[in-house]
């Protein structure tokens, strides 16, 4: 990993805002095989871009009720990921933890819904940055997290704990 920052992070603004959504219940974590979009065929969370004049909040609540068809109750906001990318407009992402829901979580055409138990997570089906902050949000902690990619290629990192996170 590099030394110095390949970009001026003090500087950065991200076109995209965007939201993740994990709920974790009885030791167990609710993830999706995303179908389309960004990151198709991998493991994630349910989320995607914010729309015109929505909040962050109001965004990770639809989001994970369109894919997958449940209504998650008293999120919090643990962290927030910037990326820079090579081939895709910079996204910054709010991401939100629960534990728990109503409904039954169901596979739409957007994403196939996956429990998994939290010793069990597919790191290696997911984004590479997520093992360096999910665990952060597994034990409740607050993170902000930089990420430059090169395509696909996760090139230079740097997460911060116990931060305070704007909502
Ligand atoms: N490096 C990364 N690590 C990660 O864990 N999630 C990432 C990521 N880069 C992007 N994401 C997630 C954040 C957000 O939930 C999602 C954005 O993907 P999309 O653009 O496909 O969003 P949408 O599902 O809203 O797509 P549309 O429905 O086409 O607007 O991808």
């Amino acid at each position: 990993m590099m030394e110095a920052a390949p970009m001026d992070w003090a500087i950065w603004s991200a076109p995209v805002h965007a939201t993740l959504m994990f709920v974790i219940r009885d030791g167990q974590i609710l993830l999706i095989e995303k179908k389309r979009g960004l990151g198709a065929g991998k493991i994630n969370g349910p989320g995607g871009k914010i729309d015109p004049g929505e909040s962050p909040l109001e965004c990770a609540l639809r989001e994970t009720e369109e894919e997958l068809r449940i209504r998650v109750l008293e999120p919090r906001k643990l962290g927030e990921l910037h990326f820079s990318m090579s081939d895709f407009p910079d996204i910054l992402c709010h991401v939100y933890r629960a534990e728990d829901f109503t409904g039954t979580p169901e596979e739409t055409e957007e994403a196939v819904p996956l429990w998994v138990p939290i010793e069990e997570i597919p790191y290696e089906r997911m984004w590479s940055d997520d093992r360096f902050w999910l665990p952060l949000l597994l034990m409740e902690q607050t993170f902000l997290g930089r990420f430059v990619f090169q395509g696909e290629e996760l090139v230079w990192r740097e997460v911060t704990e116990g931060v305070t996170i704007p909502d």
